[in-house]
């Protein structure tokens, strides 16, 4: 993969010119992206920028709007060739710091579950994961070191964790949703990946304009280790990863605490799909008066489905949500740590019928608390199984802080 942090020593060096830094990822897109198929669109011409992301190319999830570059939204049959008039709030900012929007990266149709055309770079006949699967894979496949993704679900940490790239899903809000087609408003939110934690802090602080830089020695952490029990079970590899990543925090110094998240929190992951149904219903009403033929069957299923959520059932859940986030601010102060240890997806990458399930990421995404995709773990049949530190809300640096941590460890 491409660190971000080291190209820029590169640059800044004058080991490599910023130019030759995005002629170099224009390059590798064009003799490998043929087969795995991360882009859904490619500028030819892009040229490398000024500031703290110079020469950094950058992937941009093909829901987010980009005046150069046709936005299709993973599904050509409706928005083919569709070419917004502006960019995006988060393309802008990110060309503001520097940055080089080489391509637009494929997404499952309208950031849902219908499988995008991406291959997973570790296993051809695995999913990338999604909805961000092109982000995830061009990261992992090193063509890009920068790529935006979005979640509603798990679309961030889920394919970040099949790939076997770091990422995070930061705070709600944190960064802007201008311009990205809206799934669910209140849990879209956009997230970086990147090759570690600390190329996303790097990453993050520049784009946001907050502090996010890692200290130098950041002492050990404490977890709360959840296994999400309301969620199911995660698969033995799963399994096996959060054990192993927490045996090796604690090996480390670490404070690891098993805890079972309480009844709010469970409410709340039962209620996630209620919510987003019936936002996607909504923010997806034109689509589904005017071209419900031409949309692909989940997505097309689920708006089938929604149509029966009334606005009453939707205010009726919304209380389970706004209890949880009252108790998830407690929750770390009552037991004393700095972040929550978990999985970042069941298992490692299945098939390529399906991009995985949200089912360990949807609670954190509703919560709107900051989580971050720590890799180096792999499953028996060497596949990336990530795991996911989690932090209260508005206290990224602190989960990029643990979740750089427990990197260094999990990859020692
Ligand atoms: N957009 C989403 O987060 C849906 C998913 O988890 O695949």
């Amino acid at each position: 993969m491409l660190s971000l942090l080291d190209l820029r020593r590169r640059i800044d060096s004058g080991e490599l010119s910023a130019s030759d830094a995005i002629r170099q990822s224009l390059q590798a897109i064009g003799e490998r992206d043929g087969a795995l198929k991360a882009f859904a669109s490619v500028d030819r011409s892009a040229v490398a920028g000024h500031g703290l992301l110079a020469g950094v190319a950058l992937g941009v999830k093909d829901i987010i709007d980009t005046a150069d570059l046709p936005t299709e939204m993973g599904c050509k049959a409706i928005y083919g060739s569709w070419r917004p008039r502006a960019d995006a709030a988060i393309v802008s900012l990110a060309k503001m710091a520097g940055a080089t929007v080489v391509g637009k990266t494929e997404t499952t149709a309208f950031a849902f579950l219908d499988p995008a055309p991406t291959l997973n770079p570790h296993r051809a006949d695995r999913t990338p994961g999604g909805s961000s699967s092109g982000s995830a894979a061009a990261v992992a496949a090193g063509l890009v070191p920068l790529a935006i993704g979005t979640q509603t679900g798990g679309s961030v940490i889920r394919p970040a964790s099949f790939c076997g790239v770091a990422a995070i899903k930061p705070s709600f809000r944190l960064l802007p949703t201008v311009g990205l087609k809206t799934s669910a408003w209140t849990l879209d939110t956009l997230g970086l990946m990147a090759a570690s934690v600390a190329d996303c802090a790097y990453a993050l602080e520049a784009i946001s304009g907050r502090e996010m830089r890692l200290p130098d020695d950041p002492g050990a952490p404490r977890f709360a280790l959840a296994r999400q029990r309301f969620a199911g079970d995660a698969a033995p590899e799963g399994e096996a990863a959060l054990e192993k990543a927490a045996r090796l925090a604690e090996k480390a110094g670490a404070t690891v605490v098993e805890i079972d998240l309480p009844r709010p929190f469970a409410d709340a992951w039962a209620i996630h799909g209620t919510v987003q149904n019936y936002e996607i219903r909504v923010s997806m009403a034109w689509e589904y008066l005017n071209r419900r033929a031409d949309l692909p069957p989940r997505i097309g299923g689920l708006l089938d489905e929604a149509q029966s959520i009334r606005a009453s059932d939707y205010d009726a859940v919304r209380g389970a949500a706004r209890r949880a986030r009252l108790a998830a601010k407690d929750f770390f102060a009552e037991h004393g740590v700095d972040a929550i240890l978990t999985y970042s997806a069941p298992g490692a990458a299945p098939d390529r019928s399906t991009t995985g399930d949200p089912r360990f990421n949807k609670l954190l995404t509703l919560l709107g608390a900051p989580c971050v995709n720590v890799p180096g773990l792999v499953s028996g049949d060497s596949l990336p199984v990530g795991v996911q530190v989690v932090a209260p809300f508005g206290r990224d640096a602190q989960a990029l802080r643990a979740a750089a941590w427990l990197e260094r460890i999990v990859r020692a």
